[in-house]
């Protein structure tokens, strides 16, 4: 492996410099150098971004642990470890051992074509920005006179909290709502309009009316209007007028891309506020450069898309391959019990698209034997949107719904046809039989309910001996 060229101690030249050590940034980085290009990766925090570190490890590992009825310092200690285990793999150790160059510092761009960091300064062929997004702070009258926490620092606290105020029912406020609520928390959720507003309502339904059975206040429609108070007292008023009062409050009303401190507009890189504007190949305006995961400008900000864009540019940076992003095949799920997941068109987005041409066909956790033989046969569903014979989308809410969708960001990449997806053949019992229920829902009224096909058994019945 051929490192990037030291030329004296404080000048680098590489063939691709990257920028953010977290999912986006270290799945180029992983990819690249291991293709052999020369690789210089620089990260001003942990390793291992957002995602390891105050993301969607901690807040997997604490759902589980609330999940599994642990004690909060058995949870958080859970949460550590899980952290521990799972960091050598995006650690400096690791990527120097594969070959990469380094640098733990700010980085910032100079040119169009460097970047200095910690005092030295990187010039590079290619630029991948990958700097991630952190909590956006509402200018809400009082907030910054009170304690609050953020999804950084609420993995620092000592003990359980007596009474958790969460501002934001998106994905990031839920799953804490019912991590802390099943620790043993009270909990408000505070949401100015629907929680889990993006998702298909029928389906967020489910989970929140599971949340509210469990305990969680779930204030929908009405925005925090002021907050007062001091640690272990706080106080935050609605636009309704009532007062919410609890010992803690948690910040998750949206992300702001880290996209201000980077010194773009020495590098000739557009952004808007919402982070750095790239085409469908994910370059900015300066085609050196690339960035991908939560800094891009209208993004989804998951991790599992940080990672595929990751995939997309290598194509691009390493073999000068043509390569676009698509997102029609991208699922997501939000893990709480139930769990949601969503891939392609919800029912709504894809009624006004296709209007009467759409068929919608589900199958209930109800009757799937895996479910009921593990205590899991409640409420829940898969719901396909097909048009034409082929889905557009699917929605599931129920156990393992994370796990299940996987299997139709497949059908959707490949835009495969429901009659291939008959063919298949999922294991009794599973829950993945669920997908295979759904599909035959689709069939059924084509079989069973179709005179051309009875005429045609009864022919054969009389004629074939
Ligand atoms: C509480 C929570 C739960 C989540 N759960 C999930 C989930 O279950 N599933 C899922 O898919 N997604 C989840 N996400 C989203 C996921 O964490 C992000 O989409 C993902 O981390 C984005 O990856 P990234 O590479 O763009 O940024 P990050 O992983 O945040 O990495 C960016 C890195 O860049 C570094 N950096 C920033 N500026 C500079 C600079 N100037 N110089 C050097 N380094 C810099 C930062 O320190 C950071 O380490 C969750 C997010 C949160 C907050
Ligand atoms: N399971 C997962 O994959 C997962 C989990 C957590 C986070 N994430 C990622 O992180 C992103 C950020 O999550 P998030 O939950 O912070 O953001 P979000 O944008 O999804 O949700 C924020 C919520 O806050 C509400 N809100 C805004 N202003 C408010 C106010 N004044 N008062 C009350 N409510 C207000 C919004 O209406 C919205 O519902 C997600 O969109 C997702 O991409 C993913």
């Amino acid at each position: 492996m051929t490192k990037a060229k030291t030329a004296s101690p404080k000048r680098i030249k590489t063939d691709i410099c990257v920028i953010g050590a977290g999912s986006g940034g270290l799945s180029v980085a992983a990819g690249a150098v291991q293709m052999g290009a020369r690789v210089v990766l620089i990260e001003k925090g942990e390793m291992g971004g957002d995602c390891l570190n105050t993301g969607c490890v901690p807040s997997k590992a604490l759902l589980h642990a609330a999940q599994e009825g642990l004690s909060y310092p058995h949870a958080m200690e859970h949460v550590r470890k899980t952290i521990s285990t799972i960091a050598p793999h995006d650690s400096q150790e690791r990527f120097e051992g594969l070959g990469c160059t380094v640098i733990r510092a700010e980085a910032r761009f100079t040119s169009p074509k460097s970047v200095e960091a910690g005092g030295i300064k990187i010039k590079a062929r290619r630029f991948v920005i990958a700097t991630g997004s952190r909590p956006m702070l509402l200018d809400i009258p009082g907030l910054s006179t009170v304690p609050y926490l953020t999804n950084e620092t609420i993995w620092g606290l000592t003990g359980c909290p007596r009474h958790l105020i969460i501002l934001g029912g998106g994905p990031i406020g839920m799953e804490m709502a019912q991590a802390h609520r099943r620790l043993g928390a009270e909990v408000t959720v505070i949401e100015a309009f629907d929680a889990l507003g993006r998702e298909d309502p029928e389906a967020a339904e489910l989970v929140k009316a599971t949340l509210r059975a469990e305990g969680v206040a779930l204030r929908e429609g009405v925005a925090a209007e002021r907050i007062s108070g001091a640690a272990g007292a706080i106080q935050v008023t609605l636009s309704d007028g009532q007062v919410v009062q609890g010992s803690h409050l948690l910040a998750a009303t949206g992300r702001r891309a880290n996209s201000e401190e980077l010194g773009l507009e020495h590098a000739d890189v557009d952004r808007s506020k919402n982070g750095i504007k790239v085409g469908a190949d994910l370059r900015t305006s300066n085609r050196r450069i690339y960035a991908i995961g939560d800094v891009v400008s209208g993004g989804l900000q998951f991790t599992h898309v940080a990672g595929y864009q990751a995939g997309i540019i290598v194509r691009s940076l390493l073999f000068a391959l043509p390569a676009k992003a698509r997102t029609h095949h991208i699922p997501h799920a939000t893990y709480t019990d139930p769990e949601l997941a969503q891939v392609g068109l919800t029912e709504a987005a894809a009624r006004e698209k296709f209007a009467e041409k759409l068929e919608v066909v589900r199958a209930d956790y109800t009757g799937n034997d895996r479910a009921i033989a593990t205590g899991r046969g409640g409420a829940g569903f898969i719901k396909l949107m097909v048009v034409k014979g082929r889905p557009v989308g699917v929605t599931i809410v129920g156990p393992e719904a994370g796990e299940l969708i996987a299997f139709w960001s497949l059908m959707l990449s490949l835009k495969l046809k429901m009659s291939k997806i008959a063919g298949m053949v999922a294991p009794y019992p599973t829950l993945a039989e669920l997908n295979k229920r759904a599909v035959s829902a689709y069939f059924t009224p084509r079989l069973f309910e179709n005179r051309k096909v009875k005429w045609v058994v009864k022919a054969v019945q009389r004629l074939v001996p």
